[in-house]
């Protein structure tokens, strides 16, 4: 069972895609009710992560206990919310015809796709075709369908990606909003500056948590003033506590030169 206060815990978490462990051992746990900033590089395992959470990622090995039920079991469907990162929506379809698709599917009613397009900023938009939507639209209609349900955990995979800056603090203070009511949020991101928005940071690096404090912890512990620089300096620390690769313990010394050249020799 998952401690009370606690959304997810993950234990001994292993991933293989294709022919790459990407999670290899992965432990975690998420606090409920908290804003939570999943960071890292490009491809150290971040959407897969997300995915073993919300239960569509064949997992090798480990538990994954989320809002205390193994994630994906059919009890999760309406208490988890999942937002893409490609937008996930019917471009054939309008705003509102979309939404109440997918209200359907959740057997959630017709205020409830009321209540989401008023969140996320959409009533104007109802009719519109999602083919003709701008980027930012595009992205707030899939936040939209994540929040039909009322769910207890948003997991939102890049979710402000390509968004100007008005639009991202719009989202930052809607997903506090959503905090401060009860929803636990775990938000991936590329962007340094939406660190401090967070009530915790998961830093990870080739499949694993190398960091999870407050982003005040997160500077304090490494000396830093900023989330990059504590990030950078996290890696360092990371990096010099790694083995040296295999090929170069087990590659013999370079020769000796025979040798010096010096000024005047051809080489
Ligand atoms: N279907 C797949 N087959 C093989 N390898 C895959 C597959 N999907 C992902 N990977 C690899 O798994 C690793 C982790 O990918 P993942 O998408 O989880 O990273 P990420 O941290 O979310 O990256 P980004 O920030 O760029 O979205 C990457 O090296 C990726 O190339």
């Amino acid at each position: 069972m998952a401690t009370a206060g606690t959304a997810i815990e993950i234990n001994a978490l292993r991933v293989r895609r294709g022919k790459t462990e990407v999670l290899s051992g992965l432990v975690l746990s998420v606090p409920a009710g908290a804003v939570v900033g999943l960071l890292g590089p490009s491809g150290c395992g971040k959407t897969t992560l997300m995915r073993s959470i919300v239960g569509t990622q064949k997992t090798a090995g480990g538990d994954v206990l989320v809002l205390g039920e193994p994630a994906g079991s059919p009890g999760l469907r309406r208490r988890v919310g999942y937002m893409t990162q490609q937008a996930s929506i019917y471009e054939d379809l309008s705003v509102r015809q979309n939404l109440k698709y997918f209200a359907r599917v959740l057997s959630t009613g017709a205020e409830d796709v009321a209540r989401v397009l008023e969140l996320t900023d959409l009533s104007a938009k109802t009719d519109q075709l999602a083919a003709s939507l701008s980027g930012g639209e595009r992205s707030r209609l899939s936040l939209a369908a994540a929040l039909l349900g009322r769910p207890e955990l948003l997991v939102l995979d890049e979710p402000t990606v390509g968004l100007d800056p008005v639009l991202r603090a719009d989202l930052w203070a809607l997903f506090r909003l959503l905090a401060d009511a009860g929803t636990t949020l775990l938000v991936s991101s590329h962007v340094m500056d939406e660190a401090t928005r967070c009530d915790r940071l998961l830093l990870m690096r080739e499949g694993t948590i190398i960091a999870d404090d407050s982003p005040d912890g997160l500077l304090e512990s490494t000396g830093t003033s900023t989330a990059e620089a504590a990030f950078l300096a996290i890696i360092a620390q990371d990096g010099s506590r790694k083995p040296p690769p295999k090929e170069q313990v087990a590659a013999p010394p370079p020769p000796a030169p025979r040798h010096r050249l010096s000024e005047g020799d051809t080489p």
